[in-house]
Parts: structure tokens; sequence; C-alpha cells
């Protein structure tokens, strides 16, 4: 899609029909914004989770509402929203009255996560992504046969750039290993409820490996950049090749054993699994090394030999060196929106102005030309500069 229409309205005048025929009264802090024959109106609350704020599509044509599958974590409801759309099937969402680092919210009507997501799930969708300061860096995907070496090398990256560094915490229906935690390790849970979750459109990924199933939810991707930290991803090929056609803009890494034995020995010496598992792995590796050197997928391919030389090699790939900042993002003063405001629509920059009583009123410039990310998980790299007091 190109540039949309930036056709506004702050409060609906006009009650809507319902799908039911039925004449609602919009609630006077909605907004909605129209894309080519259809109004998206935001407000209320969304239909499976009272927590959040509710979308709902009105298409002129067929004179029909929808409410669409809405994936991502959305924002809670507030006082009021202002919205405008942008390009590339977005549109900005400013709740009124909200903390400062609340305020700022995507709504992708459109985008490619959501074109893509629409097909896979055979139905109309729609997603999230809050705006989040700063510039956390790409995401990081890590591949590699079991037992190569991936857990130890992530381990040390958090370890020295705590900071830095968030690990993204994915679901398996496997069983736990003796020193590993709930929620920390993995989300461990069970084949059912992981697969209805994956047909409600909540994973990013997923993948069935050594017979289990592994996967990535979007809401663990959003956790880790809510923190401002760069987001490490432990996932298979299959996984990783999803996330390449998907829109997460990542680094990819695979990692390499030196030998098949050596691969082998580090699993025996590991014992966390058991013969038939080992087997089980051994025979996945030679497939998985062959596809993650061949796919394309990878635009890094480490060697883990000497454990301390592939660390370096791997904080050479993500541009680390020794007099490196250990903080992901820069801190960024946050400024409190104003309640009563106008939102103006200039090229990349969104003007932020103060209405109501009262003399002084703030200007406040949301510059657009930074951000990077999107659907699934956080938009980054959002700009506020206050203006002028008048
Ligand atoms: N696609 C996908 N693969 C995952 C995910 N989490 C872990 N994996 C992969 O599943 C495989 C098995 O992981 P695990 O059971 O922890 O064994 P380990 O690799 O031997 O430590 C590894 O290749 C992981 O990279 C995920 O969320 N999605
Ligand atoms: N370069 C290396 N040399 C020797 N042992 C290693 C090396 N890298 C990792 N290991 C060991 O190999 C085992 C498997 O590593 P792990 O990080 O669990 O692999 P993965 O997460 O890829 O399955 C662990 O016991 C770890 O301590």
């Amino acid at each position: 899609m190109g540039e949309a229409p930036a056709f506004f309205v702050d409060h609906l005048g006009n009650g809507h029909t319902n799908g039911f025929g039925v004449k609602s009264e919009p609630k006077k802090r909605d907004t909605s914004v129209q894309i080519g024959d259809r109004s998206y109106v935001i407000g209320g609350i969304h239909e499976g989770n009272p927590l959040f704020l509710g979308v709902q599509i009105h298409d002129k044509i067929t004179n029909k509402w929808s409410s669409p599958t809405v994936l991502g974590t959305g924002p809670k409801p507030c006082k009021g929203y202002s919205a405008i759309v942008l390009k590339n099937g977005r549109v900005l969402v400013i709740k009124k009255d909200s903390a400062s680092d609340d305020s700022i919210w995507f709504l992708e009507v459109d985008s490619p996560f959501v074109r893509e997501q629409r097909k896979l799930l055979g139905k109309e969708v729609v997603a999230w992504s809050k705006g989040v300061r700063g510039n956390a860096e790409k995401p990081i995907v890590i591949s590699g046969p079991s037992g190569v070496g991936k857990g130890t090398l992530i381990a040390m990256l958090m370890k020295e750039f705590p900071s830095m560094f968030g690990f993204s915490v994915s679901h398996t229906t496997r069983a736990p290993r003796c020193m590993e935690k709930n929620s920390v390790h993995y989300h461990f849970t069970d084949k059912t409820v992981m697969e209805k979750e994956i047909k409600d459109g909540k994973f990013l990924e997923f993948a069935s490996v050594h017979g289990n199933l592994y996967g990535t939810s979007i809401e663990s991707v959003e956790v880790v950049t809510d923190s401002g930290k760069r987001c490490i991803l432990d996932i298979d090929v299959q996984g990783a090749r999803s996330v390449k056609a998907s829109s997460l803009d990542a680094i990819f890494i695979f990692i390499c054993p030196p030998s098949m034995k050596e691969l082998e020995d580090r699993l025996r010496a590991r014992g966390t699994e058991t013969e038939e598992q080992i087997q089980k792995r051994l025979r996945n590796a030679e497939a998985e090394i062959k596809a993650g050197k061949s796919s394309g997928i990878f635009g890094h391919i480490l060697y883990n030999d000497n454990l301390e030389e592939c660390y370096k090699n791997l904080k050479n790939v993500l541009g680390i060196d020794d007099d490196a900042p250990v903080n992901g993002v820069e801190a960024v003063e946050g400024i409190n929106l104003p309640k009563e405001h106008t939102v103006t629509k200039m090229e990349d920059e969104i003007l932020i102005q103060e209405t109501g009583e009262g003399t002084k009123k703030k200007t406040i410039v949301l510059d657009l030309s930074s951000i990077n990310g999107g659907a699934p998980g956080r938009t980054r790299g959002i700009d506020l500069d206050m203006v002028k007091s008048s």
C-alpha cells in the first residue's frame, strides 16, 4: 500500500451500525481512521481480552462491521486517543493523558507482517506495536545443532552485557531438564495449549524439533524490546527461515561444530539427554548443518572450536568491541503528551499541539524518520522533542 489518505477523525460524530444492524453509540473517546473503503474504529475494549483497547472495521462497500483478530499486546484503554494514517498500512495511535512510555502506539492494518498473517491464519488481522524510545538494535537469531554451544555463547554475552541483551524465552512441549526453570529457560507448556495459541496467532514462528514443538511468542520478543534490550532468539533452522520471511529485521548467525565427533562428545558430556535423544539430535544435526550453511538464511557462520575465540568472533559480528558502551539504548527523557491536543502529519514528522484552556501550550514533534522494527514486537527509535511554549 502506498501513502494512504490521511483522514483523521478525532471524535466520532455519528453513531454506527454494528454487524447486527443495530445502531450503536460510539463513545466520545473512540477515534477512527479511514483507509480506502474501510474505517477502523479504535476504542472500547477488545472482544477477546477486556484489558486491551478494541478495534472494529467498517466496510463501506458491504456496510458490514467486523472484529479482526488482533495480534501483539495492545494498549490498555484510556481517556481518549488520537489516530492518524501513516504509510505502509500503519496507523499512529496516541493515547491521551498516558504515561510518557505508554503513549505512542502503532496499529498495523496492512503492513507486510499483517498481510502475511492474514494469509497464514485465513482471517482478518491487525497487529499492535508499541513505540519505544531509543535505538535498541536489530534482534539476533542464533541457530546451530544441539550441543554446538549456542546456549553457552548466549549466556556469556548476557553475563558480560546484562543491560544490552535480553533472551527471548521460547515455548516448548519438551520436558524441563533438571536445572531449567519455567519462564527463564523456556515457557514449558503442553501440545494442546500451544497448538491453540498458534492458531490464535500468538506465535512469531514455531517448529517441530527433535519430536517436540518449539516456538517464539510475539510477547516474548515484545518483553525484551520493552526493557530497551537487544533481543536474542535461540531457534532452529526452520524457525530462522520463518523469521527471515517475516518482517522482524534480524541478524542471522549459525554456529557450526568443529566436527561431528566433537559435537557428539559435547552432547554426551552435557549429560542432559538419554542415549536415544542423543542419537536423534545427532541425526538431525547433519541436516541442520547442511541447511545452515547452504540456505542463504544466515549472514554469519561461526565455528565453535575454541570457545573464547568463537565468543570473540560473535562479539565482532555484533559490532561490540572492547570500548563499546554497555547500554543498549540511550536514555531519553520522558515527555508527557498533553491530554487535549491536535495531531498534524508533515512528511516524517507528527506535530502534537496542545489545545484547550490555558496560555502555555506545548508543541511536541514526533520524528518518525528513524523508526525501525514494528509488529511483531515493538517499533523502536521513537524520538519526541518539545518545540516551544507560547
Ligand atoms: N523454531 C524454534 N526452535 C527453537 C525454539 N527454542 C529452541 N529452539 C531450538 O530447538 C532445538 C532444541 O532445543 P533444546 O531442547 O533446548 O536443546 P539444545 O539445543 O540441545 O539445548 C534447538 O535447536 C533450539 O535452537 C523456538 O522458539 N523456535
Ligand atoms: N567450544 C567449546 N568447547 C568445548 N565444550 C563446549 C564448547 N562450547 C560449548 N561447550 C559445552 O558443550 C555442551 C553443549 O553446549 P550448549 O551451550 O548446551 O549447546 P546448545 O545450546 O547449542 O545445545 C555444554 O556442556 C558446553 O559447556
